[in-house]
This record gives structure tokens, sequence and C-alpha cells, in this order.
């Protein structure tokens, strides 16, 4: 177990100048020998602190790779991948798990444990964190209330709607303060209204934390709530800010 602060953050990434997330020239492939194959192709991409920015594109272009990838949850294998200063290609297994301490991860299967209460399915994610015990309550009923969800701590997920497990999703991946969110299809099991309310409190809490967010979506009904948009095809990113663009 490490204390929350031990991936030591470069000032200047506090003093927001630098990029959080910094990727240069990056290739991935999966599968070995004859089997291999290309998937994502010289990425390059720089997220500033703060920033809200969604990813769209076809089915199969990379999309969950290059998130996978950014969240420390897969090693890079050519390039360059910076997230928060640390340089992820060839990082070893530790400084992968430290990287991760900064990410609060949002899927769309939630991934609650249904024998947990909302409660404490909050409170799991503070277990690997140095907090007391009265600031880790102070900060899951804060959250919890954000969420919107003040009254329903001590329900189970299964008696919950999909809006609300999403929501307790949320408070679980933002209870910790983390400086990056990152979020696959969080809007995809609901309907619209659901939709843009789970994203709103997504925005408004990570606004308040100064957090930056990067979301993968198929839901038109949300890009209007991005700093910016880009763009994955066939592997490749396209950095567009103009959502009609997409559309078209
Ligand atoms: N573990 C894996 N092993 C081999 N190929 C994979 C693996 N994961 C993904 N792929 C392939 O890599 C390509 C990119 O997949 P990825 O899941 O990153 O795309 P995506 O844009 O997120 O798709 P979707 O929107 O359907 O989730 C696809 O051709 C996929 O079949």
């Amino acid at each position: 177990m490490f204390p929350s602060h031990a991936l030591e953050i470069p000032e200047s990434i506090h003093a927001s100048s630098e990029p959080v997330i910094s990727i240069a020239n990056l290739n991935h492939y999966y599968g070995q020998g004859s089997l291999r194959k290309q998937v994502l192709f010289e990425i390059n991409l720089q997220i500033q602190r703060g920033e809200i920015i969604i990813m769209t594109g076809p089915s199969g272009s990379g999309k969950t790779t290059l998130l996978t990838l950014m969240g420390s949850l897969r090693s890079a294998q050519t390039g360059s991948l910076s997230i928060l200063g640390q340089e992820l290609l060839n990082a070893s297994r530790e400084q992968m798990t430290l990287a991760r301490r900064n990410i609060g991860y949002i899927f769309q299967a939630h991934n609650l444990l249904n024998f947990l209460t909302v409660y404490q399915n909050v409170e799991m994610a503070l277990e690997i964190h140095d907090i007391t015990a009265a600031e880790a309550d102070d900060r899951i009923r804060h959250v919890l209330t954000a969420v919107g969800l003040a009254h329903r701590m001590d329900y189970y997920p299964s008696d919950l709607s999909g809006g609300q497990k999403q929501r307790v999703a949320i408070a679980r991946a933002l209870v910790s303060q983390p400086k990056i969110i990152l979020a696959d299809e969080p809007t995809a099991a609901l309907d619209k209204k659901s939709g843009r309310d789970v994203v709103e409190i997504m925005e408004k809490l990570a606004k308040e934390q100064g957090c930056t967010i990067l979301l993968v979506t198929h839901d038109n009904r949300i890009l209007d709530l991005a700093d910016r948009i880009i763009y994955m095809e066939d592997g490749y990113l396209v950095d567009r800010s103009d959502s009609e663009a997409i559309a078209s």
C-alpha cells in the first residue's frame, strides 16, 4: 500500500502551464507475429488542466485502447505518454500503479459491488489513500450530496435506477479528488435527461476540484458539454473543435 502522495507531481503541473496529459508519436499494436495488428497510429495529443475533452469516433477506431493507455491500465509500447509529468513508456509496475492513484475511472458497466451500500462503495475508493476516518466520512457525504444521493447512502445498488448507479460511480471516481477523470461511455445505458445530468454533475465537481476530464462517447446528445472534441478514426486522431463537423 502506498500513501496517496507517493507519486510526486512536479510543481509545474500545479501551475497549470504544462499539459496534464502529453502524448507524442504513440503507436499501439495488439497480437504477436503474423497476427500483430496496429490499432493506434502516430497519436499526438496535449490536454491541459481543467479541460473537458470528449473523444468520439466509430466503433473499433481505438478510443478505448487510447483511454486505457492514458489510464495507465495498459503499457505504452512506442512514442511518449506522459501523465502528470510522469513518463509511462517503459514505466515499472510500481510507477504505473502510482500513476493510477491520480486518476478516477468511470465505465459504462459501473462495477458497483452489490453487497455493499452506496456509502461503502464510495468508501472503498478511499481505502488506499492516506486520510483519517473523519476526513473520509466528510468527503463521502459531500460527494454523495453533490451527486444528489444524500438520501440513498444506505441503499444497495440493486435498489437504484441506472442513472443513480452511474451517479454513485461518479461519486466513487471523484471522492479521492483525482487530477484526471477517464470515463468510457458513461451515459450509454441512460436516457437523454439522465445522461446529461451525469455529465453535468461530473463537470461541476471537476471544475470545483480543478480536475481534467476525458470522456469517450458515441452519445451526440452530450457533445456540447465539452471544451474540445477529438475524433478517432481507424486508429488516427483528428482534432476538431466543432461538433457539427462530426455530425456531418
Ligand atoms: N485485447 C485486444 N486484443 C486484440 N485486439 C483488440 C483488443 N482490444 C481491442 N482490439 C482491437 O483494436 C481495435 C480498437 O479497439 P478499441 O476497443 O480501442 O476501439 P473503440 O473505438 O473503443 O471501439 P468501441 O467504440 O466499439 O468500444 C479494434 O479493431 C479491436 O478489435
